[in-house]
């Protein structure tokens, strides 16, 4: 493969593609070109809204495609709110997230990043997945980015919102999803 395979990274959300641009840095073995389309939000558990995610963008783009997927994961509930997770943070934000977790009296929770790569409509869908585990916490911190400012990782006093950015990029749920990506194309070159 060459090392200016162009890929589309399809993504309606401009704060996940600035991560994935910042983790990758420089030395990656492809070319990441941005397409913003808002994508269907689809039903299933995490590997399968990847694939049809996936699946979708390749025949849109009509080449290769990355897409990803985040879920945030409640243990009191399941795992849900899991992939439908974009919805519950829209309607009841940060705040209302710690709240839900009140009655359960267990706030564990695992950010989950799941890459999905496609080389075209029709080919196989390989996935890569990230998982950061933590607590729901009351929001504190930035609320720049999503459900950050209620996500405290492991190990951490800091939630993702009060982290500073290089410092979330190299914990995150999505960091791990994106180490996985790029070994897969650096092992493809070689
Ligand atoms: O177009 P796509 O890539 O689907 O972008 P999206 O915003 O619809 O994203 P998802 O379907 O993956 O839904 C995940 C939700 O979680 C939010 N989110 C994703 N990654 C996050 C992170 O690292 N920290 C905080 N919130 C995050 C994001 O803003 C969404 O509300
Ligand atoms: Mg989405």
């Amino acid at each position: 493969m060459s090392l200016q395979k162009e890929v589309v990274f399809v993504t309606g959300n401009a704060k996940k593609l600035e991560e994935v641009v910042a983790i990758l840095g420089s030395q990656v073995p492809f070319k990441l070109i941005n397409k913003k389309i808002d994508l269907p939000e689809l039903q299933g558990d995490v590997d399968e809204v990847c694939r049809k995610k996936c699946h979708e963008a390749a025949s849109i783009v009509q080449g290769p495609v990355i897409v990803e997927d985040t879920c945030l994961c409640f243990k009191a509930m399941g795992g849900l709110p899991g992939p439908y997770i974009k919805w519950f943070l829209d309607k009841i934000g940060p705040d209302g997230l710690h709240k839900m977790l009140k009655g359960f009296d267990d706030y564990a929770a695992d950010a989950v990043c799941t890459f999905a790569y496609s080389a075209g409509p029709g080919c196989e869908v390989l996935l890569f997945q990230g998982r950061t585990h933590g607590q729901i916490v009351e929001p504190r911190g930035s609320r720049d980015f999503g459900w950050d400012p209620c996500f405290q990782p492991e190990g951490y006093e800091k939630t993702y919102g009060e982290l500073e950015k290089e410092e979330k990029n190299k914990i995150s749920h999505r960091s791990k999803a994106v180490q996985l990506l790029k070994e897969y194309f650096v092992n493809l070159k070689s």
